[in-house]
């Protein structure tokens, strides 16, 4: 029998849409008849308010290709509704005693204020990304929706509580990783997993450090959980502020639509590099420069070199007030001094505090003599002048930069302050071969910029941010920890990385020892195992590298079988390999989605000469893809964090020796094969790397 279109639950789940979408738009209406000539008084106020409603009326838009909700919990239960938003006014479950929830990107309400769609991260959502049929959490009925170009064309159930139904893989789940790729990153809110949602629902108190291999969901769980921490700390974080830090612009690019596509419009994105911008970044340090220079003994000898700027007073401080003259001898300044330089306050506010400490030395005086004097006068004294000159000659001020610029300039000053910590080669690897004359006309790199930052916050506190997701963790310093660290000193932090897929000189070996330089040693390590991005083939052809880059860990799974997904091609006797990668690449272009050629650096303008002239376009990572344009042609080096519906990879040889060592050079040709989603084709001339030879 064809059920009446009242009786079809597709109909009547589309009839819920239409009906929530329309509260949506009344929602947004209300906001924008809002008029506040009435409550302001004056017009910085009601910029600032006005500000507010234009953000909120953005964040109130019907977006026509995301989908309102995408899922629907039926509880056994009424007391499964206790944590819900308003449960009393909830629809009641088909055929259950308990409530039913529509969940969806963002809170809708009717008229009457009660809920048609629930935020996904209230706690009512909760058990649609937990409940299972060992715990089904009192669900009786969790339903997924499938949507086509915005219209709600299919849904799929899992009756949680009934014994008999077995346990299924989502088909939705599959189809939603499988949409082709057009355009940055989505996000992931409709199929987020229960080990994901762990992470993701982890309290704001805590430091949660993640490894998990390739497309394991790592940069989608952390955005994610920040959206997540706003929705439950709002205040507080509006007020400390959050930070997303990523390794690249053209990655951050990549990710930058997610937040605000899930309503989070304040989260800021920076790389480590654009955190300690304190210098023009002109310049690259060989290896051995710059391995010493990201090491955490580099703290050690900033520390000496900026509490050396103190000289211990010899001479007494005398300070005339009218006719009289009061002397504080040089060795009850040097106990002052002391006493200071043992406090663990920065350097700048131990010299803030220097002429008040002074000047009360002079005030106990006057009070001995029998006067009485009050706190102005204490105020005056210290800003006399033999107590200023008395505090230039002892505690200097530090400009960070030109102390770091005398560090690497200056070898004597460099031994004074790296003796016993660092030996006379590193020494020597860290001094600039020519000194630089001013800040200005350095040649910074960027590990020396990372030098100023731990001397600047020497000097003074860095300002802590609530929450910081720090994102291909793996390819760190200890020094840039350390600077990360410095911005969630009193927040907290999500660390997210991959040990095989580390790429620089210092790459981080333990997750244990990243999290002692970062400040936060007590973090918990949680694994993801399970691949979402690529293909079961094409990881395990990767993942035989993985006993050469990471003996340690083991191989990701892949929840998608998707036979056929790996071709390898042998272009043979010095035949045309950059011909190959092109039709290769046609042949990629012939299905949907996005296509990225990745190759080794070196050869990045071989193939793009090959590209130009078969009259294939293509893009640079950082440009957004789209129908028109969908190839990417990727320098190997770029290629971290990015994905493609398809994959061609150059020369596997040419991308592991283009690294300076073999171990690094197979870590990123690890990275490299493991950004396809749909398909991936190795074309090669030069012989194979041994672990991946048949
Ligand atoms: N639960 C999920 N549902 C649907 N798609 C998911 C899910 N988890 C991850 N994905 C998708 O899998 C892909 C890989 O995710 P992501 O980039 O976050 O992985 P990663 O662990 O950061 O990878 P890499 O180590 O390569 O940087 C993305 O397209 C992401 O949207």
């Amino acid at each position: 029998m064809t059920p009446t279109p009242e009786r079809d639950p597709l109909a009547r789940e589309r009839d819920h849409l239409t009906a929530s979408r329309a509260a949506l738009r009344a929602m947004r209406a209300d906001v924008e008849a809002l008029d506040i000539a009435d409550v302001t008084a004056n017009w910085v106020n009601a910029a600032v308010l006005q500000g507010q409603i234009d953000d909120r009326i953005k964040a109130l838009a019907d977006l026509a290709h995301t989908p309102l909700f995408f899922g629907r919990l039926d509880f056994l239960h009424a007391a499964g509704a206790e944590s819900a938003e308003s449960p009393e006014s909830a629809e009641s479950a088909e055929g259950g005693e308990g409530p039913s929830f529509y969940i969806g990107r963002r809170h809708v309400h009717d008229a009457d204020g009660d809920p048609m769609v629930i935020d996904w991260r209230a706690p009512v959502s909760q058990a649609f990304y937990r409940a299972s049929k060992k715990d089904p959490m009192d669900v009786a009925l969790r339903r997924r929706f499938g949507y086509t170009g915005g219209e709600l064309t299919a849904y799929e159930d899992e009756h949680l509580s009934d014994p008999q139904e077995a346990a299924q893989v989502s088909a939705l789940l599959q189809r939603e990783i499988e949409r082709p790729r057009v355009g940055p990153m989505r996000d992931i809110v409709a199929t987020i997993q229960p080990e994901q949602d762990e992470i993701v629902r982890s309290g704001l108190g805590g430091t949660v450090c993640v490894q998990g291999g390739p497309g394991t969901g790592k940069t989608a769980v952390g955005l994610h959980r920040v959206a997540y921490l706003l929705y439950a700390h709002r205040e507080r974080l509006a007020r400390t502020g959050t930070l997303v830090i990523g390794p690249n612009d053209s990655f951050l690019h990549y990710i930058e639509q997610v937040l605000p596509a899930l309503g989070e419009l304040e989260v800021r994105q920076a790389t480590v590099a654009d955190l300690v911008a304190h210098v023009e970044v002109r310049a690259a340090d060989d290896p051995a420069a710059a391995l010493v220079k990201g090491d955490a003994r580099m703290a050690g000898v900033l520390r000496r070199a900026v509490r050396a700027q103190v000289s211990l007073p010899t001479e007494p401080v005398v300070v005339v007030r009218g006719s009289r003259r009061w002397r504080v001898p040089a060795y009850e300044l040097e106990e002052i001094v002391r006493e200071l330089l043992d406090r663990d306050i920065r350097y700048g506010a131990a010299r803030d505090a220097l002429p008040q400490r002074i000047a009360h030395a002079v005030l106990v005086r006057m009070e001995q003599a029998g006067e009485a004097p009050d706190d102005r006068v204490q105020d005056a004294v210290a800003r006399n002048a033999a107590v200023k000159a008395a505090v230039k000659a002892v505690w200097p001020p530090v400009d960070p930069a030109k102390l770091v610029l005398r560090l690497l300039s200056d070898a004597e000053f460099l031994a004074e302050h790296a003796d016993g910590v660092l030996d006379a080669d590193e020494q020597k690897a860290v001094l600039w071969a020519k000194p630089a004359r001013s800040v200005k006309s350095a040649k910074w790199s960027a590990a020396d910029a990372v030098l100023i930052d731990e001397a600047q916050d020497l000097v003074s506190r860095t300002h802590s941010l609530g929450h910081v997701v720090l994102d291909e963790a793996q390819d760190l310093s200890p020094m840039q920890y350390r600077a990360v660290g410095r911005r969630c000193s009193t927040g907290s932090a999500t660390v997210l990385g991959d040990l095989a897929q580390g790429t620089t000189p210092w790459a981080t070996r333990s997750w244990g020892e990243a999290l002692a330089h970062l400040g936060k040693g007590g973090a918990v390590v949680e694994e993801l195992t399970a691949g979402f991005r690529v293909p079961r083939e094409v990881i395990a052809y990767a993942s035989r590298l993985l006993p050469d880059i990471a003996p340690g860990l083991a191989a990701v799974g892949s929840v998608r079988e998707s036979p056929g997904s790996l071709s390898v091609r042998r272009v043979d006797g010095g035949g045309d390999v950059a011909g190959a990668v092109v039709r290769a690449c046609v042949e990629s272009l012939a299905h949907e989605g996005s296509i990225g050629l990745i190759a080794a650096d070196a050869r990045v303008p071989v193939l793009a000469e090959a590209l130009r002239t078969a009259g294939v376009p293509y893009l640079d990572p950082g440009t957004e893809t789209s129908a028109e344009a969908r190839l990417t042609l990727v320098p190997a080096s770029l290629a971290k964090g990015l994905e493609y519906d398809y994959v061609v990879l150059d020369e596997p040889s040419a991308v592991v020796d283009g690294e300076p060592d073999e171990r690094t050079g197979l870590r990123r040709l690890y990275v490299a094969l493991t950004r396809a989603v749909s398909g991936l084709v190795v074309v090669h001339g030069a012989e194979l790397p041994g672990q991946l030879a048949a």
